[in-house]
């Protein structure tokens, strides 16, 4: 097993600070409150939706930009965007789709991130060679998976991954996703926290139209 120093995991490692925090202004929810969120059950956006704004209805949606539009275009009243990991650093793009639409940011929600490497019936880390993941996801264990030699493979959302694995398992792959998106899509954990730093926490900014 390499190191984690020989991995460069150490570069990664830098600690983002100093996000303003905004107070916790809550409207109860009138009738149908829709927050949308990327991905699909399991997702780390879908757990914000739920801790953050509880008694809202998650509207799960395929890309990032599909968030911020549906808040723009008032299909959803708020949208939950994740804006920058601890780890990793910020999330590609997301600031630049916020600034370019009738939105804005009405909060910022800190979510601890707990990554697990899940995989189909099966796999084990014997098996398993390629681990597919959001690439945020990724970095967030770039350490943990170079050490073991593992591959890393870009998806659009940790969830959708192991919906995926899923739907066409293979021994091979694994998926860095949460304890909740295992037990939606019935994928064992092969190994526990893998992420590189136990203080692992995503940004998410709760947005409202403009
Ligand atoms: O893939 C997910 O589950 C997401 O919610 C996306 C995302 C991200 O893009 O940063 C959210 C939080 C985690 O940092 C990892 C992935």
């Amino acid at each position: 097993m390499r190191s984690a120093a020989e991995c460069g995991a150490g570069a990664r490692c830098r600690r983002r600070g100093g996000a303003a925090r905004h107070g916790g202004r809550r409207d109860p929810p009138r009738g149908v409150s829709v927050v949308a969120y990327q991905g699909a059950p399991g997702a780390f956006g879908h757990a914000a939706c739920l801790r953050f704004l509880p008694g809202w209805t998650p509207l799960a949606l395929a890309r990032f930009e599909d968030v911020v539009a549906a808040v723009a275009d008032g299909a959803a009243e708020r949208g939950m965007l994740p804006a920058e990991n601890s780890i990793a650093g910020a999330v590609p793009g997301v600031a630049d789709m916020v600034a370019a639409r009738p939105v804005v940011v009405r909060a910022r929600h800190d979510l601890p991130i707990e990554l697990h490497l899940l995989g189909a019936a099966g796999a084990s880390l014997a098996t398993i060679r390629r681990v597919a993941s959001h690439p945020v996801a990724l970095a967030q264990c770039a350490g943990w998976l170079c050490a073991r030699g593992l591959a890393p493979e870009p998806a659009t959302n940790t969830a959708l991954a192991a919906l995926a694995l899923a739907g066409a398992p293979d021994p091979a792959l694994g998926v860095a996703a949460s304890e909740n998106a295992a037990e939606a899509y019935g994928l064992a954990i092969v190994a526990r926290d893998i992420h590189d730093r136990a203080d692992n926490l995503t940004t998410f900014w709760e947005i409202e139209r403009a």
